[in-house]
């Protein structure tokens, strides 16, 4: 079972969370799709592959109430793991997921990939997460 856990303002990044849960059963695994709320640090560490999902909030941040701590906590846990980052954006140009991605690489994941997506997801970009999705499940 691959834990898709996510925040998200108006739905951009809960609908890539979607398309993601959809990439991981088509690929034939169970996907959990977890509001950051109602997310434990138990699903992070009992999980090999693990999907997050924020838009860039703040100036290039994760949202600072509920997945900036929730990050913050399970980092520690994230060693060895297959990881796959997802959020969408607005006006600038993704140094928010740039930023995300080198922190979590820095905690020595196994497998680190992302995917973007410009306000609410086009169907290439739906079509992207699948392809992530399907990656994650192959790594
Ligand atoms: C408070 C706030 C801060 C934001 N900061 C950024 C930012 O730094 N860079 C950016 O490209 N977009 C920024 N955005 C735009 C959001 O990332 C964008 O609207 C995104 O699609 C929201 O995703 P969601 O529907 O999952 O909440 C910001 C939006 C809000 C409301």
């Amino acid at each position: 079972m691959i834990p898709v856990i996510y925040w998200s303002g108006t739905g951009n990044t809960e609908a890539m969370a979607n398309a993601i849960a959809e990439g991981i059963r088509d690929a034939g695994e169970e996907a959990n799709i977890i509001e950051v709320d109602s997310a434990t640090q138990e699903v992070v560490e009992s999980a090999e592959k693990i999907a997050f999902g924020c838009p860039a909030m703040g100036a290039e941040e994760l949202e600072e109430g509920s997945m900036r701590p929730f990050m913050d906590d399970v980092n520690p846990l994230l060693k060895g793991k297959k990881v796959l980052l997802f959020g969408s954006y607005d006006w600038a140009d993704g140094e928010w997921m740039e930023t995300w991605e080198d922190e979590v690489r820095g905690q020595s994941v196994s497998y680190i990939d992302t995917v973007i997506a410009k306000g609410e997801p086009d169907s290439d970009a739906v079509e992207e997460c699948k392809k992530s999705a399907r990656a994650l499940c192959e790594a």
